[in-house]
């Protein structure tokens, strides 16, 4: 690749929802605006399971890419030659037929977290992906933040010391104006548990992606360890979890981690009185500030009280009104990963997501949550109607 010339992604995008509008809005900003000058993407394909119109009207909704192709299924979208790489942005429930869909037509594969239902669909996923040499990565952007390096980066270096605990939350109050429900319709996919609904799988991913970034990732390989798993839940009328917390023990590293998540009350009421995330160590503390997914501020705090707090703000580009939402830096680690002949992030590895994976299906096996088989299944089936677009 000639210097100054920079590698080309062409992305296929799986659903028309809140996510895909918003991942697709920052593919569309200029790289150069967040420094970027060795990777572009292309948005060359979007489908819609409702219908090919759907996929138009949302070219419309991101106001770019007007000569993608659109597709009325996710069928149609996987056998597109044109695309490089498919980004699922389907609810939970979809993901590892719909991922499954794309990895054996051939495509790499960026998919949405929480990557999967089950630890067994991750699993499969990941073998999938190995077996036909294809990339393969869970959405988990917050850890391709300039302020995620940064942390993982001061923490390498001692300035907190031995880190032993860290607490993290990522809660919402979404209690109903009226009686004692949720604001949510018993449809919508936060609750509803077809969909694979409830606060660990949405939700619960931050916190505890803040507990394994500190705790496990930066472990040397051969003394990562799966942690022991204690959690408990309550249950919306739904059957979904609305309120857990997560105890991770790591024994070898005499280290604790505490994710709580719940729909029932808010991280930081007060807007940025509180941190949200604390990561402990014998020489002080790192803070992020709300929200977990998506932190612009964090505070080095010393065992003498001596404290310094860090603006890491999300570049806008100009030429599109401004906008940036910070998914941009995982579709570059994409896009550099191809380049480059990886199949996997090191900063999110195959290994590490099916940890997670596994820590949640553990809080969702002792909170007693439970979904249909049709989305834990991991069975892989092209006529599933979670790749039809029927269910
Ligand atoms: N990274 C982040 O910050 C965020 C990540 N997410 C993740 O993205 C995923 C999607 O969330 P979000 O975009 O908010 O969800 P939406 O409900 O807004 O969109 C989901 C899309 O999936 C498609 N879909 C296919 N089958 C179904 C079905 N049975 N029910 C509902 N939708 C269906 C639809 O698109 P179509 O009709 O075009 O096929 C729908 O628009 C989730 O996994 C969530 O965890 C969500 C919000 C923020
Ligand atoms: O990933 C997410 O981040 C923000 C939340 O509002 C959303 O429900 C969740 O899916």
């Amino acid at each position: 690749m000639a210097a100054g010339n920079p590698y080309t992604v062409k992305w296929g995008i799986m659903a028309t929802g809140g996510i895909a509008e918003t991942f697709c809005k920052d593919l569309l900003c200029d790289p150069k605006v967040r420094d970027a000058h060795d990777v572009r993407h292309e948005i060359v394909a979007v489908a819609s399971s409702s219908s090919k119109k759907r996929a138009e009207e949302f070219l419309k909704t991101i106001d770019g890419a007007f000569d993608a192709k659109t597709y009325g299924s996710y069928p149609e979208l996987v056998a597109d030659p044109n695309i490089d790489i498919v980004y699922v942005a389907t609810p939970h429930s979809h993901h590892f037929q719909n991922a499954m869909l794309a990895l054996e037509a051939g495509k790499h594969v960026l998919c949405e977290k929480a990557f999967t239902v089950t630890a067994a669909q991750t699993r499969k996923l990941v073998e999938t992906a190995k077996a036909k040499n294809l990339f393969l990565m869970e959405a988990v952007w917050t850890r391709y933040f300039p302020l995620s390096i940064q942390i993982r980066k001061r923490i390498t270096s001692g300035e907190i010391g031995t880190v032993y605990r860290t607490i993290g939350d990522l809660s919402f109050n979404s209690n109903a104006a009226e009686g004692k429900g949720l604001s949510f319709a018993d449809s919508h996919r936060m609750i509803n548990v077809d969909l694979a609904g409830g606060a660990i799988l949405d939700l619960g991913v931050y916190p505890l992606t803040w507990v394994f970034q500190t705790l496990y990732h930066l472990q040397p390989e051969q003394d990562k360890e799966a942690p022991t798993v204690v959690a408990a839940s309550n249950k919306y009328t739904t059957g979904a979890d609305e309120n857990t917390a997560i105890i991770c023990q790591f024994p070898r590293h005499n280290s604790l981690g505490v994710a709580t998540t719940t729909l029932r009350a808010h991280s930081d009421p007060e807007n940025d009185a509180v941190p949200v995330i604390r990561i402990q160590g014998s020489e002080g503390e790192i803070q992020v500030f709300f929200p977990a997914f998506r932190p612009l501020k964090y505070k080095v705090v010393k065992k003498n009280g001596e404290s310094q707090l860090v603006d890491c703000p999300i570049p806008g580009d100009p030429a599109r009104n401004g906008w940036g939402h910070g998914m941009f830096w995982e579709a570059d680690e994409c896009a550099r990963c191809l380049r480059d002949g990886k199949k996997e992030s090191a900063t999110l590895p195959w290994t590490e997501s099916i940890v997670i994976m596994e820590t949640m299906e553990a809080a969702l096996k002792q909170g007693g949550i439970e979904y249909p088989e049709l989305i834990t299944t991991d069975v892989y089936d092209p006529k599933s109607p979670l790749n039809t677009g029927n269910q």
